[in-house]
């Protein structure tokens, strides 16, 4: 009775020992004490609760287990999300270096006085804060200048937004820019405004001179006060981009008709510059062609093509209303169309050898047998007026005569 009496009590502390054990995360422990106590000895109650405290113990063990397992799981999946992050911040800054390559100024090709004098404004003016304005014709360059401007300074760290005032409806430009609330109408989610959302970066504003008046005068009380309120907002918002902000139209005309506000005008020229047409700057061509013939050639892993002197002189004499957009899918288009490792004239476009073949009197007729030279000179110097867009002064420095000089033959040849 005694010997079961002291049996009983060591179960007891037994049984105390594990579950202390056990309370104490000493699993392993716990599990040998159970092992080493013998409850087939006693009466069936405690052998019962022995054994569902084993089982316990059984379950205890798988759960650790389990655990350990998941544990080991979370382990291994932050040690992958730490090579994952490193991973893309290497790709980021490899990225942001490309980036920096392909936009900074030393990809703007030229060495016109024009691109020359543009490139050193730009290396004085990147890090200022003051808004820029970029002027010219359709193609000659203006979103390249602005990623200049902007991957050159101090802002390329942040985000380049481009948008184009002239792609949308007002309103759309509005929501866009400044941003909305939620619930302004029906349906509508909050959106932050791409003022706000370029950070400490810049903010291309392409065809401002599209820009709506009362957008128009959103933008200069976003760049008086710089702040915001987005549609249906109550609170101004800070903006800390620089803006920059192109036309190809003549804001001073603009302004004359009513359509452009002077106060944003003299707000955003503070940096102003100027991109002539490429037919004012013949010296940027040549290095344009073997750029794009570069370009293009590695991108699609053909050997780099060269241009008979044919075909170099036939570029040369076009004069590219399109500019330098309308030169590189002229290269684009050849480079894909010739045959052979050398581009010559018959695999430019009809318009670039029709204007060489125009391009004097003498040839005109030599094309032409039934021509008079009076009527060779009728046809060029119309079709020189027709890619001035009627521009006398600019159609005479092309022909090499003066304006009056030009007048009078327009007069003796009856072009009206
Ligand atoms: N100086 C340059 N060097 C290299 N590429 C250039 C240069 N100027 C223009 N380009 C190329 O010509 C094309 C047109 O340039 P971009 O879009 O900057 O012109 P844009 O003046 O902004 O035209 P748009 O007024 O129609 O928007 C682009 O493919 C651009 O890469």
């Amino acid at each position: 009775m005694i010997g079961n009496h002291l049996e009983e009590k060591n179960f007891y502390n037994n049984l105390i020992e594990i579950c202390e054990s056990i309370a104490n995360g000493n699993y392993e422990y716990a599990k040998q004490l159970f092992e080493m106590t013998n409850f087939n000895n006693y009466p069936k109650p405690i052998a019962r609760l022995a054994e569902s405290f084993g089982l316990m113990l059984v379950k205890v063990e798988a759960r650790e287990f389990h655990l350990e397992t998941i544990i080991d799981q979370l382990r291994q999946t932050q040690q992958d999300l730490i090579k994952a992050h490193q991973q893309l911040k290497d790709e980021n800054a490899e990225l942001k270096q490309k980036l920096h390559q392909k936009f900074s100024f030393q990809n703007i090709i030229g060495k016109s006085k024009a691109v020359l004098n543009i490139i050193e404004k730009i290396k004085k003016t990147a890090n200022t804060p003051f808004p820029v304005l970029l002027t010219g014709e359709t193609g000659t360059g203006k979103e390249v200048i602005a990623n200049a401007f902007h991957y050159s300074s101090i802002r390329a760290n942040h985000p380049f937004i481009a948008i184009n005032c002239s792609a949308l409806p007002k309103d759309l430009i509005e929501a866009e820019l400044f941003g909305i609330e939620k619930g302004v109408a029906t349906g509508v989610d909050k959106r932050e405004g791409k003022l706000v959302l370029a950070k400490k970066g810049t903010i291309f504003l392409d065809e401002i001179g599209d820009l709506s008046l009362s957008n128009q005068a959103k933008l200069l009380r976003a760049l008086e006060e710089k702040k915001i309120t987005p549609i249906g907002g109550k609170r101004p918002i800070p903006v800390q981009a620089r803006i920059i902000a192109a036309t190809n139209k003549n804001l001073e005309k603009e302004i004359k008709k009513g359509s452009f506000r002077e106060d944003l005008f003299y707000r955003l020229n503070v940096i102003h510059i100027h991109i002539p047409p490429l037919r004012e700057r013949p010296d940027d061509i040549p290095l344009l062609i073997k750029f794009f013939l570069e370009n293009t050639c590695k991108q699609l892993g053909l050997k780099v093509k060269n241009l008979t002197p044919q075909a170099k002189q036939a570029l040369l004499n076009y004069s590219w209303p399109g500019n330098v957009r309308e030169l590189k899918n002229e290269i684009e288009r050849a480079i894909v169309l010739s045959d052979t490792e050398t581009i010559d004239v018959k695999d430019l476009s009809e318009k670039i050898t029709i204007s060489q073949e125009n391009s004097n009197p003498l040839q005109l007729m030599s094309h032409h047998n039934n021509l008079t030279l009076k009527e060779a000179e009728k046809i060029l110097i119309q079709q020189v007026l027709e890619s001035t867009q009627g521009n006398k002064t600019e159609a005479a420095k092309r022909l090499g005569i003066s304006r009056e000089g030009l007048r009078k033959k327009m007069k003796r040849l009856g072009i009206s």
